[in-house]
This record gives structure tokens, C-alpha cells and sequence, in this order.
């Protein structure tokens, strides 16, 4: 199956240059039911304003990553499908790009650095393009998914300082991208200061995601800062989300001048 043509990288940046604001449709494996009526139900996608399409989760219990992705190929068109790995067992070839995460808000040294040395030489011989991503948890109070799979803490939500600060020692080590995830299903996503202390220290990409449920949240997230929204939960609570959120990015696009 033919890599996207266009490199998951420059797409990134040109959000980040140009201000248009980008949405990622985030798939879990796990919930996964059936490959046909799935490409019937998601045939619309690859004619969508959808920009990519996320797939991983923190801890997956079904042997079906390989699969999902190729669906997702089917589905996608010329819209890249993109690894979003909780380990480094979340791999296919079928992928365009993996973000090549390290969890640095964290202080687990598997997370951080293990799991990547695992996953490189595969990588490569995907012939994946590896996104270098600073990957920051922020979230106070509830522990989600990936808080308790890594066993790290997140930077709190009221500490803008705490997060600039992480995120300027990414920066420094040479990462290109920088996700800030509340964590899956999180009840309040990453705070507006935050996402505006991490764009002003990096001047890099911004992807966020974790909680967002609502076009309230997608609106106040977009207008703080970020540059690539990611969605799953709500999506898979309420499919039409989906396209609920795509007309109102377009709009948003067409308003700020920028499509
Ligand atoms: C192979 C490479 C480069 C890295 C993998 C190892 C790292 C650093 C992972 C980061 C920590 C982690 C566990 C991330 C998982 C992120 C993810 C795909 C979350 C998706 O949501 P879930 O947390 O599974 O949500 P649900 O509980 O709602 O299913
Ligand atoms: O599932 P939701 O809450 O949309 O979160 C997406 C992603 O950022 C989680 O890692
Ligand atoms: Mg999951």
C-alpha cells in the first residue's frame, strides 16, 4: 500500500506557519468490531477536511493492530495514518508515520527511552517517517489510561511554569513536535495557559488532545494555541461528532483566511 504522498512533518509545520488548524481522528484497536461494515460506516473520510487519522492506545489486549491499520488505509485515501504507539509492539508497515514519542513529563525510563530503542530498527525497516514528539501529560486529579500504563505523573493543569520548563528541555534535546494529552476520556483537557506557555517557549507544532467532547472545548483549545486537535473517545461515544467538528474547523479555516 502506497506511503501518503505528502510528508506527515510538513503538514505539521504548515499548521504551525500558516495558522490553519488541523484535526486527528484518534482509532482505538480495542474497540475495533468488524473490517467491512467499518469501511462502509467511515467511506466518507477520505473525501473529508479530516488531516489525519491517530492510531494506538496505552494498553491493547487484541492482536489486531495490523489489520486496523490497513482498514484505516482504506478508508484514509490521501490522508496519512499515523502510529500513535502506547509500546513498541504497536507497529505496521502499512502506517505512513509513527509520532516517535518520548514521555517527558514522566520520569519512567521505558517511556522515555526503552521502548524507543525497541521500536528504532523496526521503524526503519518500515520505513516509517518517525515524528520526534515531546510527549507531555497534563492533568490533575483523575489517573487516566496512559498515566497508569507509563506509572509517571503528569504535569498539573495550574503550573504553566512546571510545563514551559519540560517542554524547553525537549526542545533543547532536539524534538520537533509537541503533544500535551490530558489523557483519554480526561474530564477537563489542557488548560489554555498551558498551551500557550509550551507554544510561546517552543515555537514548534502543538498537539493537543485528551477530553475533548465538545465543540466548546475544540473552539477554546483551537484559539489557545493549538495547532492539531486529536479526538477519540467522544467520537466513539457519538460518531457524528466526527463530522460535527470538521464543518466547524472549516469554518473556523475559512474565517481566519488561512484555506
Ligand atoms: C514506540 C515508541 C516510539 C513509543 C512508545 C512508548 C511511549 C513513550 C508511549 C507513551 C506513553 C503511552 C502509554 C501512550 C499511549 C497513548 C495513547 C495511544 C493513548 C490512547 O488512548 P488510551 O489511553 O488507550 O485510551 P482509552 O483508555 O480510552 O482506550
Ligand atoms: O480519547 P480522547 O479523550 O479524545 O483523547 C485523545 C488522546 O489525546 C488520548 O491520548
Ligand atoms: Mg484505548
Amino acid at each position: 500500500m502506497p506511503k501518503s504522498k505528502k510528508q506527515v512533518s510538513k503538514l505539521l509545520k504548515e499548521f504551525h506557519t500558516t495558522g490553519s488548524k488541523g484535526l486527528a481522528w484518534l482509532v482505538d484497536p480495542d474497540k475495533f468490531k468488524n473490517a467491512s461494515s467499518f469501511e462502509k460506516e467511515y467511506a466518507w473520510v477520505k473525501a473529508s477536511a479530516l488531516d489525519l487519522i491517530f492510531v494506538g492506545g496505552s494498553q491493547l489486549s487484541r492482536d489486531n493492530f495490523r489489520e486496523v491499520v490497513i482498514s484505516l488505509k482504506k478508508i484514509a485515501g490521501e490522508i496519512p495514518v499515523v502510529i500513535f504507539p502506547g509500546s513498541q509492539m504497536q507497529l505496521a508497515e502499512e502506517a505512513d508515520a509513527i509520532l516517535f514519542l518520548s514521555l517527558i513529563s514522566g520520569r519512567n525510563p521505558e517511556y522515555l527511552i526503552g521502548q524507543q530503542v525497541l521500536a528504532a530498527p523496526l521503524v526503519k525497516k518500515m520505513k516509517l517517517e518517525a515524528l520526534p514528539t515531546a510527549y507531555m501529560l497534563v492533568n490533575e486529579g483523575e489517573i487516566t489510561s496512559v498515566q497508569y500504563v507509563s506509572q509517571t505523573l503528569p504535569l498539573p493543569n495550574s503550573k504553566p511554569s512546571l510545563a514551559k520548563a519540560t517542554a524547553l528541555a525537549g526542545l533543547y534535546l532536539g524534538m520537533k513536535f509537541f503533544y500535551l494529552d490530558a489523557g483519554s476520556g480526561a474530564n477537563s483537557p489542557v488548560s489554555g495557559k498551558v498551551i500557550e506557555s509550551v507554544r510561546s517557549a517552543t515555537n514548534q507544532p502543538i498537539i493537543v488532545g485528551g477530553g475533548l467532547d465538545s465543540l466548546e472545548k475544540v473552539k477554546t483549545a483551537y484559539e489557545q494555541g493549538a495547532d492539531l486537535l486529536v479526538i477519540g473517545n467522544a467520537i466513539e461515544k457519538n460518531p457524528s461528532f466526527l463530522a460535527e467538528v470538521l464543518a466547524y474547523k472549516r469554518l473556523l479555516n475559512l474565517s481566519l483566511n488561512v484555506n
